[in-house]
């Protein structure tokens, strides 16, 4: 079983147990009920056909990460109060706060989540091993407004169907992708939003290389993340010198003593790096 099935089949026990607390039509009626969700797209830089005057900028956006542990690293930080690191990262100058909730390989928790989420004003993404719609409901009613969507984890119909939900309930989906050919399929379902992971989910090995590879097949008008492998500025200045629109950031943040001024470095030196894109 890949580490990737591994999750997974873990994420599904332990939804079906809050499933059976809390059913598909309670959770959808949360997630109706929730205040309407910030816009995710734009705090990443994106442009939307229509926006007047809007303009692509070159700033580098930066993601941070709230993450306790890894399959690939074993634990990285203990975070007792992941509000307080949120609010580091807000000071620091994040523009949105990724959230893992997934519990058994991360350490993560929606518990996690709800205390960023009352903390700090930012965007939020629900960083979770999206496999059911039950999830997207779920991310809404506790006031996310981005949700990962990994193109190696579902079928080309769940993608588009999540991605529509995901909109449909008001919120923008990070469509993650590994290779060139889950690029092409997170392009056909229309994300707007496109993360390539350089961690190769198969042995775990980050290699930045894969980012320059990938991030020109994917639109310009699209958000372009480049997602885990930042270490240091050098990676920020490196991803954003190849076109990246914003970086995910976990580990480094988390095991710095000073987060909010790794992110203000990786937000300036990259924004300085960053080519200017054309619209499509
Ligand atoms: O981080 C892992 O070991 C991992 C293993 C298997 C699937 C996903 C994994 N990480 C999720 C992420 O996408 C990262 O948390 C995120 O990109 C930040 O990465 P980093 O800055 O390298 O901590």
């Amino acid at each position: 079983m890949s580490v990737l099935d591994d999750i997974i089949a873990g994420v599904r026990e332990d939804l079906e147990a809050r499933r059976a607390l809390l059913g598909d039509d309670e959770i959808a009626s949360l997630a109706a009920a929730a205040p309407a969700a910030r816009d995710a797209f734009a705090a990443l830089g994106g442009v939307r056909d229509g926006d007047p005057g809007a303009e692509r900028d070159t700033r580098l956006r930066v993601i941070s990460e709230v993450k306790r542990k890894s399959p690939s690293k074993g634990a990285l930080a203990d975070i007792p109060e992941p509000s307080e690191l949120a609010r580091q990262y807000e000071e620091g100058g994040a523009s949105v706060i990724s959230v893992l909730t997934e519990q058994r390989r991360f350490g993560g928790s929606l518990e996690d989540f709800d205390a960023v989420r009352a903390a700090v004003e930012l965007p939020l993404l629900r960083k979770d091993f999206t496999v059911e719609a039950y999830q997207i409901h779920e991310a809404r009613a506790h006031g996310a407004d981005l949700v990962l969507l990994i193109v190696a984890a579902l079928s080309d119909g769940q993608l588009a169907e999540f991605l529509a939900l995901t909109r449909d309930l008001g919120m923008e989906a990070l469509v993650e992708a590994h290779t060139e050919e889950e690029i092409d399929r997170a392009v056909a379902v229309g994300a707007r939003i496109i993360g390539v992971n350089v961690r190769n989910l198969k042995t775990l090995e980050v290699d930045r290389g894969t980012f320059a590879r990938l991030a020109d097949r994917i639109p310009a008008d699209a958000v372009i993340v480049a997602e885990s492998g930042v270490r240091g500025v050098e990676d920020a200045v490196g991803f954003a010198a190849k076109g990246a629109d914003a970086i995910l950031v976990g580990e480094a943040l988390v095991i710095d003593n000073s987060p909010q001024q790794a992110i203000a470095s990786f937000v300036a030196q990259g924004s300085a790096a960053k080519p200017a894109r054309a619209r499509a």
